[in-house]
């Protein structure tokens, strides 16, 4: 896959607070990526350096193999951009404000009816947007940035605002767009919902990136145990403690159910025992470590003292 975004060694500050440090991450076409963070991390200052609205202290940033900062940046066009507050003139209309967008890209005017409706605003097209939730500003502004079918997506907390069946319509049209080949950039503290959706996870804490993976590579790093919970016929704890093949390591939810943290190298094993005929097991989950633990953990490692 070909890099859409390529950030080297970029450090940013404002005045004298650092914002983003040293930071090298590339974004590849037909990618979903998570960009996580605390409030403050840098994101919104990534964000901005990809669009060329501000320039780097040190570093380069290559969109679609431009300098987005440059005064011709051709991709531009090619570039959708939602804001984390998106603002629009709230005495036009959805039609009238999306087509005022349309212009500005030089994108044919008639692909904003088909936009409005992938977004579900077709009935509120003739509406002005002061009459709009909250909700339908924001897929409002994602219909801005989709204008112009841009292969580069930068999508600053997208979700604010959205009830969950408005996150589910907004994840099916990511989904569309990586298949497409686009290359969309989550800016986000949802973690959860983040699971499944993005192809990559990349952590950014104090202007820095502490952590670039899958959500598996993480994993992986991480090193963090797997809860098995199982729900037992009988639970006697010295029989549990046999067929676990330990004493102690796991904790009783309720009369039937236990939780067992297991390491990553002993999962398959104790899966192994769970389903041996000595163990009274009835029924059994497996969660490995959610992006929300994978995150606490990336963070408390970077906070301990070295
Ligand atoms: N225009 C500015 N002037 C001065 N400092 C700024 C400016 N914009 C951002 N900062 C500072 O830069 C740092 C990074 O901010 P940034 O907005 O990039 O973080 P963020 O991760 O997007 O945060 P949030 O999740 O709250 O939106 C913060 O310390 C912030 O206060």
């Amino acid at each position: 896959m070909t890099d859409t975004v390529d950030v080297t060694g970029v450090t940013k500050s404002y005045g004298k607070v650092p914002a983003v440090t040293d930071v090298t991450c590339s974004l590849k076409e037909g990618e979903t990526i998570a960009l996580v963070g605390h409030n403050g991390a840098g994101k919104t200052t990534l964000i901005k350096l990809m669009l060329g609205l501000i320039r780097p202290d040190s570093g380069t940033v290559r969109v679609l193999g431009e300098d987005p900062a440059a005064g011709q940046f051709a991709a531009r066009r090619r570039l959708g951009y939602l804001p984390e507050n998106v603002s629009f003139n709230m005495a036009l209309t959805g039609r009238e404000t999306l087509s005022f967008y349309a212009r500005l890209k030089r994108v044919p005017l008639d692909t904003v009816g088909a936009l409005l409706e992938r977004v579900g605003l077709a009935g509120a097209d003739d509406r002005r947007v002061g009459t709009y939730s909250k909700g339908m500003r924001q897929r409002l502004g994602l219909a801005q940035a989709l204008l112009g079918r841009p292969r580069v997506l930068l999508l600053d907390e997208p979700t604010t605002g959205l009830d969950p069946a408005l996150r589910r319509s907004f994840y099916e049209i990511v989904a569309e767009l990586r298949a497409d080949g686009a290359t969309v950039l989550l800016s986000s503290h949802a973690l959860t919902e983040l699971e499944g959706k993005a192809d990559r996870v990349v952590i950014v804490n104090r202007g820095a990136k502490i952590a670039d993976g899958t959500i598996e590579e993480l994993r992986q790093i991480a090193k963090l145990p797997t809860r098995i919970r199982v729900r037992l016929a009988d639970c006697e704890a010295g029989t549990v403690d046999d067929w676990i093949g330990r004493t102690g390591a796991w904790k009783r939810v309720n009369g039937h159910v236990l939780e067992i943290d297991a390491e990553p190298s002993e999962k398959i094993s104790l899966l192994r025992s769970a389903a041996s005929s000595d163990a009274p097991v009835v029924d059994l989950d497996v969660a490995p470590p959610t992006l929300d633990e994978l995150y606490a953990h990336f963070l408390g490692a970077e906070e301990a003292p070295q």
